[in-house]
């Protein structure tokens, strides 16, 4: 399931972080990848330790776990510390699939389950940059507006077009899921986003408790814990 998610940061929050990272010391990004990465990523990265991550990286995770849409499709377990890149002069992201298992900074793992790229940069101030994933119908092209985010299975062959005018800042996390598996996510989201609606509509009460029954005792049946 690829999910836009818009306004997880409003403008004040995108100028403010997007001055923090414009005058920061950039490091190169292949200090985080595996060999294979190694052979295709070209960008750079705010370092590992860098305070101004730690900083921003929570802000970051805030603005996401207020966001009902995240919370309803990625239903996150643990997140990794988002970390920032920059994609300019050229600066792309050849096909790859992410790792499996991440290490979290208390010393524990997480399973990425679900990827997400927070854009920091407005898609007119730069050209290509276009996130592109594969998935099992085609290719999708994601250029999302500054503040927007996207989230994508894990598991799926993406890349970042060559940045050729300007720069491209983005932030960008893994979660594990309550829900390992995309598809019982994307039901549990459809089911309750329409819940809401009904809600919204003023349907019948009881109908509504069987539904949200239903939902919770899908998530209880496919949640791991
Ligand atoms: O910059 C992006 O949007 C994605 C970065 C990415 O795929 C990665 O770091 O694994
Ligand atoms: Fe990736």
């Amino acid at each position: 399931m690829l999910l836009h998610i818009p306004n997880v940061l409003d403008r004040a929050q995108v100028t403010r972080m997007r001055a923090a990272l414009d005058g920061a010391a950039w490091t190169d990004g292949r200090e985080t990848v595996g060999p294979q990465g190694a052979q295709v990523k070209r960008n750079r990265q705010l370092p590992e330790t860098s305070p101004l991550r730690a900083e921003l990286g929570r802000e970051v995770l805030k603005a996401l776990s207020r966001h009902p849409l995240f919370h309803a499709a990625v239903l996150p377990q643990r997140v990794l510390p988002p970390r920032f890149n920059r994609y300019e002069d050229g600066g792309h992201y050849g096909s790859h699939v992410d790792g499996a298992v991440m290490a979290l900074p208390d010393g524990g793992q997480l399973r990425s389950d679900v990827s997400c790229t927070l854009f920091l940069s407005e898609p007119e101030d730069y050209d290509g940059g276009e996130l592109i994933i594969n998935d099992l119908y085609g290719e999708h092209e994601v250029k999302l507006p500054a503040g927007d985010a996207i989230v994508y299975p894990a598991s799926s062959l993406h890349r970042v077009e060559p940045v050729t005018r300007g720069a491209r800042t983005a932030a960008f996390l893994w979660a594990q899921s309550l829900v390992r598996d995309d598809g019982q996510r994307q039901l549990l989201l459809e089911l309750d986003s329409s819940i809401q609606r009904l809600t919204q509509g003023g349907a019948d009460a009881d109908a509504l408790l069987q539904l949200t029954g239903v939902y919770h005792n899908l998530l209880r049946r496919w949640s791991e814990t």
